[in-house]
């Protein structure tokens, strides 16, 4: 069945291609393997078994409501209105307010947050690109002061919702509480897709990496893997624990090598001393007029 889902998504996507950023990528060395900060002790991140009750609260109603109809709703409204107008900075300041409920690693605030991810490449030597990916890669979480539902459609992992949901997930036995999970085809192995599709064609549960990817992706100068990054970034049943790879497509191989080198300075420079942001501003505000008008629509 080509079903409404899909051609949701297609046309949603229609645009996608439309930043040609083979120009940009031109004649930057990118080295793909992260040697981000390998004395640190990984096994500190990420430990759901024993994070508090906020953060197992978070995955139960996410899980339970991320359904195929819910984000096709979203896709639609996020097509429909507009809801600000302002530059990087400000948004990051906007976003300031948020606490997100998802994270077990960290309580800082996300202006730190992402000064910290953004330094963190900046100190290993990577390309100016890259660093302001890490600077920006979160502030889709501002749909939460967008009239989101509630932190479920904004913040935590991502996965595909339209086909059976994937025991690689934090907490799988969480998806039994969603309408979806006996939906005789969303609940199939491919469900509304087809093999090898390759991920641009499938519904991720909609939250702040999908929102900001469509922000950006006309919005800006960043590369096609910057635009991965983000796009990806909370995807970790697919980038961490290697899931869905049979939706993937030629294209997704070399993502998932862009956001695998992204991801261990996103989660482990949470344990990083803390940033001054307006010491760091000079330096972060040249790099934002290098990829960015001096005000978005977000
Ligand atoms: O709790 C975190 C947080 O919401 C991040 O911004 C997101 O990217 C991660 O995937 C998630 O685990
Ligand atoms: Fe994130
Ligand atoms: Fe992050």
């Amino acid at each position: 069945m080509p079903s409404v889902a899909a051609e949701t998504v297609r046309e949603f996507d229609a645009t996608s291609d439309a930043i040609d950023n083979v120009n940009v990528l031109k004649g930057q060395a990118w080295n793909c393997e992260s040697e981000f900060d390998a004395s640190k002790d990984k096994t500190q991140f990420r430990q759901y078994e024993e994070a508090c009750d906020r953060v197992k609260n978070f995955y139960k109603e996410q899980h339970e409501k991320q359904t195929v109809d819910f984000n096709i709703k979203a896709r639609v409204d996020y097509k429909s209105k507009k809801r600000a107008r302002m530059g990087i900075w400000q948004a990051m300041e906007m976003l300031n307010t948020l606490v997100d409920e998802s994270d077990p690693d960290t309580e800082l605030s996300q202006i730190e947050h992402l000064l910290q991810t953004a330094e963190a490449i900046r100190r290993d030597g990577k390309p100016d690109w890259m660093q302001i990916t890490g600077l920006v890669h979160d502030l889709g979480k501002l749909l939460f002061l967008f009239g989101s539902e509630g932190q479920w459609d904004v913040v935590g992992d991502t996965f595909v919702v339209g086909c059976k949901f994937s025991d690689k997930a934090i907490y799988p036995d969480t998806f039994a509480a969603n309408p979806d999970a006996v939906d005789p085809i969303y609940s199939s192995e491919y469900g509304i897709y087809q093999p090898h599709c390759g991920l641009e064609n499938v519904m991720l549960s909609w939250g702040h990496d999908e929102y900001l990817y469509h922000v950006l992706k006309d919005q800006s100068t960043l590369p096609e893997e910057a635009l991965a990054m983000i796009r990806y970034h909370s995807f970790y049943p697919w980038h961490r624990e290697g899931a869905y790879n049979h939706l993937m497509n030629d294209k997704d191989v070399k993502h998932l090598e862009a956001v695998k080198a992204f991801n261990p300075y996103d989660l482990y420079s949470k344990s990083d001393e803390r940033c001054d942001p307006e010491k760091l501003r000079p330096y972060y505000e040249e790099l934002i007029a290098k990829f960015f008008p001096a005000e978005l629509d977000w």
